[in-house]
């Protein structure tokens, strides 16, 4: 038996009841639901003191309970036949992810129980991009082992060989999963760094390319030295080429340890590998054997394969940096998150259509407006049958 969880609740008399597994960032989101008749519970997480960051299948079906509308669920969760049948039998139809990622939720059993999937894209882009930029040139200038030596009162004086690490000018940065995320990171390295770039998705990017194409002819304007771009027809290629490599795919079979030992054998022995995507993209273990035995070749990992835990070995490498999943951790991009989420779910209750253009979320986001009445991103609409539409100005 779960034990009973403590629950936090807003608007107890609203009609729809909505279960949210985790605390979110800002108001707006609680706004929202409340605004649209629902009553709210939370599970307050102390992540200190009560040691319960992530809940089990059993503690969130024991929030469900008999009677439950819809719920926002997180990346940490195991959503599968179990818990869509429970929300099915209490009445629910909605679900969203707290995320842009959703391997985490087996959608074919959403639809079967006739549960929508919501995710959370675009508002995570930029500030996930970003956090890839961070780790890559926190590996390429080699930044924590620098910080650790210096508080460590190690530093004695300049001297010519200290720390010497990449430089990114010039350089090729290859990019796996050119999607929303992958090309923004590039479009990052590419202006901010004069990389050229390779990529593999298997999609071509044509704005990506008509992007790089673009800024090259304006840096010939100016008599510099274009970048230019290639699309690689195998990630082989991409690892063989780059100088950093940067992972943005979905984690799905066809990416499950699509970097492990032999293709790990294939980079430049002092190559930068990045990966802010999900930590399964990489066979962690066979990359802790090829750290020890390449020490000029360095990662910057924001996701692990066994979350919250590092593979054996890891963490005592200097050519890792490793940080805690905060990619998308910038108030603004949390705060959207849970208004996306919280949106997917309470314009599934009301009824309303699904927004029409998910890679454009951009009107929901807007706190001096009323969003549309449209849930932002459904993954299962199709599957589902759900209406396409949304009207910007009405309220919801
Ligand atoms: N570390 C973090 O905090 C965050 C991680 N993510 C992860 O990043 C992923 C990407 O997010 P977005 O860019 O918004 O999604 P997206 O759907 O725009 O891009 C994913 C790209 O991966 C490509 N892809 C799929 N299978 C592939 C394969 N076998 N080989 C190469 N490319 C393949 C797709 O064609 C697509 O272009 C999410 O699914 C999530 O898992 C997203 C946000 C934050
Ligand atoms: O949105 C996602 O997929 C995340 O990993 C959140 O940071």
């Amino acid at each position: 038996m779960a034990k009973q969880l403590r629950v936090q609740v807003w608007n107890p008399a609203g009609k729809h009841r909505v279960v949210s597994t985790k605390p979110m960032p800002g108001t707006r989101w609680i706004g929202l639901l409340t605004a649209a008749g629902c009553r709210v519970e939370l599970f307050p997480v102390q992540v200190c003191t009560e040691n319960k960051t992530i809940l089990s299948v059993e503690d969130i079906r024991s929030l469900i309970g008999t009677q439950c509308d819809g719920v926002i669920g997180q990346l940490t969760e195991d959503w599968g036949e179990e818990l869509f049948a429970a929300l099915r039998k209490a009445g629910g139809h909605a679900f969203s992810n707290m995320a842009v990622g959703y391997n985490n939720v087996d959608v074919d059993a959403a639809t079967r129980n006739g549960i929508s999937v919501g995710n959370t894209p675009g508002v995570l882009t930029e500030t996930t991009a970003e956090l890839a930029a961070a780790l890559t040139l926190a590996a390429a200038r080699r930044v924590v082992e620098a910080d650790d030596f210096m508080r460590a009162g190690k530093y004695e004086g300049w001297i010519p060989t200290l720390f010497v690490g990449n430089l990114l000018k010039g350089q090729t940065v290859g990019v796996v999963g050119a999607g929303r995320i992958g090309a923004a990171y590039a479009r990052m390295m590419i202006e901010g760094f004069k990389m050229n770039l390779i990529y593999y998705d298997l999609y071509q990017s044509t704005r990506l390319e008509n992007y790089v194409t673009a800024y090259g002819e304006f840096l010939k304007s100016r008599r510099e030295v274009p970048v230019t771009w290639k699309r690689a027809t195998t990630v082989e290629e991409v690892l063989g080429e780059a100088d950093v490599v940067s992972l943005h795919p979905v984690l799905d079979k066809t990416t499950y340890h699509l970097i492990n030992k032999e293709r790990l054998a294939l980079m430049k022995k002092e190559a930068i590998l990045v990966n802010a995507s999900r930590g399964p993209v990489i066979d962690e273990a066979a990359l802790v054997e090829h750290l020890k035995e390449n020490p000029m070749f360095r990662v910057g990992l924001d996701v692990f394969e066994d979350e919250p835990h590092m593979k054996p070995g890891l963490e005592k490498l200097p050519n890792a940096v490793v940080v805690p999943h905060i990619a998308s951790a910038s108030k603004w991009t949390r705060e959207g998150m849970a208004t996306l989420a919280a949106l997917n779910v309470a314009a599934k209750i009301k009824g309303y259509p699904v927004w029409h253009d998910s890679n454009n979320v951009e009107p929901f986001l807007d706190e001096n407006s009323t969003p549309p009445l449209a849930c932002p991103s459904i993954v299962n609409s199709k599957a589902l049958g759900l209406r396409i539409g949304g009207k910007p100005e009405s309220k919801l």
